[in-house]
């Protein structure tokens, strides 16, 4: 038995490299797709916003002298292409999914209208919102936490490269260790970076926990979906 009725998925697009370089790995899409659609199975409604860190971040296109606006645009582009290929490959493995585009660019993907992402869900297909939240400066963790909001899911599951929050970045310091729940606040005041501040802010005024877990872990996002114990809950 489920432990949520609607939930709003954020997966790492970084992890979508698989061992590549940079780019969609195959496998790596297809096994995330496996995973999404054994919970769509369970009869949870699923929404998806995918990052674009496999292909461009506008930090690193502001770091190297571009107008960080502009770069933060192509950053939200990227994600777009990664959303394209979500829903493909979501397709592929009989899964019904719409991308939603919070940048007009109706030749390729539909606008982000609130009320017709809602019905989606209501019809059982997975959405995928595209674009991050449409605007410079920000991150598609901000726009899985707005849109998770908007949409009125029960909780924002980030599913990335780490398997839980640590008290630093498990990537620099081998001797973090994991919290099995933490509050924002904490999260917060310790500036934990596993999320952006924007998004924790956001997540906390609204009362909409995230669940932090690893993208790599087999049957992880099923555990999760099923209430079992399984990464870091950040709570308010
Ligand atoms: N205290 C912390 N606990 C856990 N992870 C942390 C912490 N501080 C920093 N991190 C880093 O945060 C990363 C996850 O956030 P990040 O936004 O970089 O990735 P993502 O959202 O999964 O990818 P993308 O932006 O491509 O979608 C982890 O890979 C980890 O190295
Ligand atoms: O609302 C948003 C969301 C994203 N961006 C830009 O896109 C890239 C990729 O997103 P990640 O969350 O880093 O995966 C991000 O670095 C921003 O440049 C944005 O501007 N606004």
């Amino acid at each position: 038995m489920p432990a949520y009725k609607r939930i709003l998925l954020k997966l790492s697009g970084e992890a979508l490299m698989g061992d590549d370089a940079f780019g969609i790995n195959r496998a790596t899409i297809v096994r995330m797709v496996e995973e999404i659609a054994e919970v769509t199975r369970l009869g949870v409604e699923v929404a998806i916003v995918i990052g674009g860190g496999n292909i461009f971040r506008g930090v690193a296109g502001g770091s190297v002298g571009m107008d960080r606006a502009t770069a933060d645009y192509m950053g939200m582009l990227a994600t777009v292409m990664n959303s394209l290929a979500l829903a493909d490959a979501l397709e592929k493995a009989g899964v019904v999914a719409r991308v939603m585009s919070a940048i007009a660019i109706e030749q390729v993907v539909e606008p982000y209208v609130r009320p017709k992402a809602l019905q989606y869900l209501e019809e059982g297909k997975v959405v995928v919102f595209a674009a991050g939240t449409g605007n410079p400066f920000f991150t598609t963790d901000t726009a899985a936490a707005l849109r998770g909001a908007e949409i009125g899911a029960e909780i924002v599951l980030k599913a990335t490269k780490v398997d839980g929050v640590y008290t630093a970045d498990p990537k620099k310091d081998p001797s973090a260790t994991r919290y099995s729940a933490i509050s924002f606040d904490e999260a917060m005041v310790k500036n934990l970076q596993v999320m952006d501040a924007t998004a924790f802010a956001l997540c906390r005024d609204q009362k909409l926990p995230v669940k932090v877990f690893s993208i790599f872990k087999p049957g992880a996002l099923r555990n999760v979906v099923l209430g079992g114990d399984e990464g870091t809950l950040v709570h308010v």
